[in-house]
């Protein structure tokens, strides 16, 4: 990750600008060698980038201002370079190319490229995922069966109306970017760390620009904020097990620093193991999306996909059914794919959306009305709808609000709110903090193994809801 915001670059090596240095950088290769090169100077290493040309111009990457400051550190070289401006493989190509002239000066033992001037939109931002008035989680039993196109096209969706209620409704209550601006409110957490695909489908490349606290800050696409460890590894393939895959999502979720967004669209790792517990108990997840071909075997892991969120307590908003048809384009038939009966009606959730096999879903997705096509809108209203259905409740006159209060009047207002409440009806407490451990509480107080129901809402990082209903 680079930390560009807490660089300066003033102090950055100045260029030579005359030739000698080139005849500095290249040694007589017929000298005797004497033992191990010295570290070179900030003006050798110089040298040897004045020689890589900017592929974009007819300029060298020196000339053409893309690097920014040599910083050599006993043979270890940090290059300083501004690629914003490149297409995502020529930025790739340059740092490439430059790191291999550098690696060719004597003395270097090793070389990188660090993204200097970071976005200037890192200010006001905070870090974690609970800043996120809502986060929505699309998850699968399987993989392949279409997740990470369902969340990317979920937040794309999202944003692009967010987009169209802030720049083009004249109700101020309207949904949307609660601002009324136009500044990003949707997000794209993709914690698929074993294959983190969202940012090849979204076309985006690192570097991670980091605030001025070095938190990691999401990168952008048309207004969608997106963090991926895809955005960190430089695409390489991720083999992190255990520990290391927990930590470091553990790490991402708590430190990306959003920019207050009304919802963050978390792209699950795949089936029901440990990240995917991981997410579970470290993110405030407030309703997921599963997604599944409607072939009968992936259909009942999907069902102990969703017994997992229910265990958890996490609500399931709905199922989306992927690639079950595809429409002929000769005859314009609609071809089932897996005909028979349909099994997700066994799952007894709401069904979403139900997408083709078809191109319109492999394009790269943009949060913009205009270029997502209707079935995306279709599927950000259904999961809209039944968000509202599930959450979007005031609390009744008689809820424990227990905003404020002190730990002893917490515990005693919960005790009495609970005990007046009729046998299965539900009790709704109103919170300052996560009031999940209330359950327990709750638990011990009715001397009671299970509750029928209990559901923890934050509405905003300030106000949450539990609903209990009482045995
Ligand atoms: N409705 C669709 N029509 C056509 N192609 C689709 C559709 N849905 C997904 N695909 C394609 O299927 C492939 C797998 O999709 P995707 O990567 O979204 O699945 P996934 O469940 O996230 O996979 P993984 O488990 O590897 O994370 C991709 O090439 C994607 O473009």
């Amino acid at each position: 990750m680079t930390d560009g915001h807490q660089r300066s670059t003033d102090d950055r090596a100045q260029p030579p600008d005359d030739g000698d240095h080139d005849a500095e950088a290249h040694r007589d290769p017929e000298d005797p060698p004497e033992g191990p090169s010295p570290s070179p100077t900030a003006e050798e290493v110089e040298a040897a980038l004045r020689r890589v040309r900017d592929p974009e111009a007819d300029t060298t990457v020196f000339d053409a201002g893309v690097v920014e400051g040599v910083a050599v550190d006993d043979g270890a070289v940090t290059i300083e370079a501004d690629l914003r401006e490149f297409p995502r493989e020529s930025a790739e190509a340059v740092s490439k190319t430059m790191v291999r002239a550098v690696s060719d000066v004597p003395g270097v033992s090793g070389a990188h490229v660090e993204q200097v001037d970071p976005s200037p939109d890192t200010e006001g931002r905070s870090a974690g995922i609970e800043t996120a008035d809502r986060v929505i989680a699309v998850a699968s039993a399987k993989g392949g069966v279409g997740k990470t196109t369902v969340a990317t096209t979920l937040a794309c969706a999202l944003a692009a109306d967010g987009d169209a209620n802030a720049g083009g409704s004249d109700d101020p209550n309207a949904a949307g970017d609660s601002e009324g601006s136009d500044d990003p409110s949707v997000g794209l957490f993709d914690a698929d760390i074993y294959g983190p695909n969202v940012p090849e489908v979204l076309d985006l490349a690192g570097p991670v620009y980091s605030d001025n606290d070095g938190n990691p800050v999401p990168a952008e696409t048309d207004g969608l904020e997106v963090m991926s460890v895809g955005l960190l590894s430089e695409g390489g393939p991720l083999a992190w097990r255990g520990a290391m895959a927990h930590d470091a999502l553990s790490d991402l979720f708590e430190e990306t620093a959003w920019d207050d967004p009304d919802t963050v669209v978390v792209d699950m790792p795949p089936g029901t193991g440990d990240v995917a517990l991981t997410t579970l108990q470290e993110v405030p997840v407030d309703g997921v999306v599963l997604v599944t071909t409607p072939f009968h075997a992936a259909v009942s892991d999907t069902g102990r996909a969703l017994e997992l969120f229910e265990e958890n307590d996490v609500p399931v908003l709905g199922v989306v059914s992927n690639m079950g048809e595809f429409v002929c384009d000769d005859c314009g038939k609609v071809h089932d794919l897996f005909g028979g009966e349909d099994p997700l009606e066994a799952l007894d959730v709401p069904v979403l959306a139900e997408l083709p096999f078809t191109p319109e879903m492999q394009e790269t997705p943009a949060p913009s009305a205009s270029s997502l096509p209707d079935r995306a809108a279709d599927l950000a209203a259904a999961v809209e709808d039944r968000y509202d259905e599930i959450w979007r409740v005031d609390p009744p006159e008689d809820a424990v609000d227990i905003r404020g209060l002190d730990p002893e009047t917490r515990e005693e207002r919960v005790r009495e709110g609970f005990l007046r409440t009729e046998r299965g009806d539900e009790c709704f407490v109103v919170s300052d903090r996560d009031p999940t451990p209330v359950r327990s509480f709750l638990l011990d107080l009715v001397e009671a193994d299970e509750l029928p129901s209990f559901r923890v809402k934050r509405q905003n990082p300030e106000t949450w809801y539990a609903r209990a209903t009482r045995p």
